[in-house]
């Protein structure tokens, strides 16, 4: 397909998207189904050019004034992919399988690129209900921040120790221009293509060997400050797919037991293949089967439980660019609710002198510190971490700036770390 009929493609899946509220990669779906003879290259463009334009909605509606599919590619077109004036028309021509002209006034606005007077959720690219949200978490840096959220996301792997070193894997992957991880002990970073086309793991035999695990460094370094030890008895509460599983049972080098769970038994299931694959074989996995619970031989008894919360996922944004659009106001409060409940389940398996690890992908103080200052309360047993401390005792460098403003925990953001937005605090219970 020629690059301006894949723009037509992606003003016509951002319309679906409009009409129908669903997630976009089920629109990118049928659109592929009934466009079968767009290849996968094709098909992966425009995927890429629609989560572009959701990446930078705010700003395209508001310099082009209108909240068409159309004005958020032309915006895209300029915020995410650095377009002139001259190669948008060029694209905009009308010939063929290309969008229609510019009329008069798109081109004026175009022109303009106008955000003067925009308030800061325009400027920033996240959705006017989150405002006050947002300048608490980031004051000042607010703008900064949610642009950040609104960048594309680098892939990132993680060297599955069990298997492999990482200068193994540095020279394995030099043909994909791998790179080590600035922070995260056991990371490497692949960079995408300019267009945010990624490269093709799955033909990679390192991959397929199990050797290395894709793992974004933020979720990489919220994994390693749980600091599972070999021969530690641990629980991973919300296991779901397991990407933190993976991670804590090869920093446990296979000696001790890790329980993994979920209240939600079928996001367990890419567990069973991934546990395979990397090797690991001290994970008991445990699905909930009717209302028992299913790791009530635990209470009391681990040494560490890791607690991957449900959240709003704000700290995903650049890999779930729809995301953002599609969390509504109300999410907020019920995942808080969910917050509470989980800590305070999660705390009862943790043994005397243990230690409990709070994770949410999300930068805000509300699933964050004032989750932890509302368990505390009524946990008087237990005590949080300092943050120098936790970086420390888990041998991770340069990240003191992290240490949270707003009480314990740290917290990583696209904008300072370039990783995905993560907050990590470490719990103990007292002996
Ligand atoms: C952020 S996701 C976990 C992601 C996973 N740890 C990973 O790294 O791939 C949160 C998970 O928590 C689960 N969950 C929510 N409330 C729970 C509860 N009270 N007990 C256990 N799991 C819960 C959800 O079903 C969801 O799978």
């Amino acid at each position: 397909m020629h690059p301006s009929a894949r723009i037509s493609a992606a003003i016509e899946i951002l319309g679906d998207l409009e009409i129908r509220r669903r997630p976009a990669s089920d629109a990118l779906k049928d659109w592929g189904l009934s466009h079968r003879f767009a290849g996968s290259k094709d098909r992966a463009g425009i995927a890429s050019l629609v989560y572009d334009a959701l990446r930078r909605r705010a700003c395209a509606r508001y310099i082009m004034k209108s909240e068409t599919p159309r004005a958020e590619m032309i915006g895209a077109l300029v915020f995410a992919r650095d377009m002139t004036n001259e190669e948008i028309e060029s694209h905009f021509s009308g010939v063929g399988h290309a969008p229609a002209p510019l009329s008069d006034e798109e081109r004026a606005n175009l022109f303009a690129r106008d955000l003067s007077g925009a308030p800061d959720w325009v400027l920033g690219d996240y959705p006017e209900w989150l405002e006050p949200h947002f300048a608490r978490a980031f004051g000042a840096d607010a703008v900064a921040e949610g642009r950040g959220l609104a960048t594309r996301a680098p892939l990132d792997l993680r060297v599955n120790a069990l298997k492999a070193t990482r200068p193994e894997m540095l020279a394995e992957l030099a043909h994909l221009d791998a790179q080590t991880c600035r922070f995260a002990p056991l990371g490497l970073r692949i960079a995408q293509g300019s267009a945010g086309r990624g490269a093709a793991l799955d033909a990679e035999p390192a991959y397929a060997r199990g050797m290395v695990e894709v793992q974004d460094e933020g979720s990489q370094i919220a994994a390693a400050l749980c600091r599972a030890a070999p021969g530690e008895k641990a629980l991973d509460l919300c296991a779901g797919g397991g990407g933190k599983t993976l991670a804590l049972a090869a920093s446990m080098d296979n000696q001790g037991e890790l329980f993994a769970t979920d209240s939600d038994g079928r996001r367990l299931t890419p567990i069973f293949p991934r546990l395979e694959r990397s090797g690991a074989r001290n994970v008991t996995v445990r699905a909930p089967r009717g209302k028992a619970d299913p790791v009530a031989d635990l209470v009391g008894q681990c040494d560490l439980v890791a607690i991957d919360a449900p959240c709003t996922g704000v700290g995903t944004w650049r890999r779930n660019p729809d995301a953002k659009w599609r969390t509504r106001p109300g999410a907020l409060e019920q995942r808080q609710k969910a917050q509470d409940e989980v800590l305070a389940r999660g705390a009862r398996y943790v043994k005397p002198g243990g230690r409990l690890a709070y994770v949410t992908c999300s930068p805000l103080c509300e699933e964050n510190e004032d989750r932890l200052a509302a368990f505390l309360v009524d946990h008087a047993d237990f005590y949080c971490e300092n943050a120098a401390d936790s970086l420390a005792l888990a041998g991770i460098e340069g990240l003191d700036a992290a240490a949270s403003s707003h009480g314990p925990g740290l917290r990583l953001t696209p904008a300072r770390h370039d990783v995905d937005g993560f907050y990590v605090a470490l719990l103990h219970r007292k002996n």
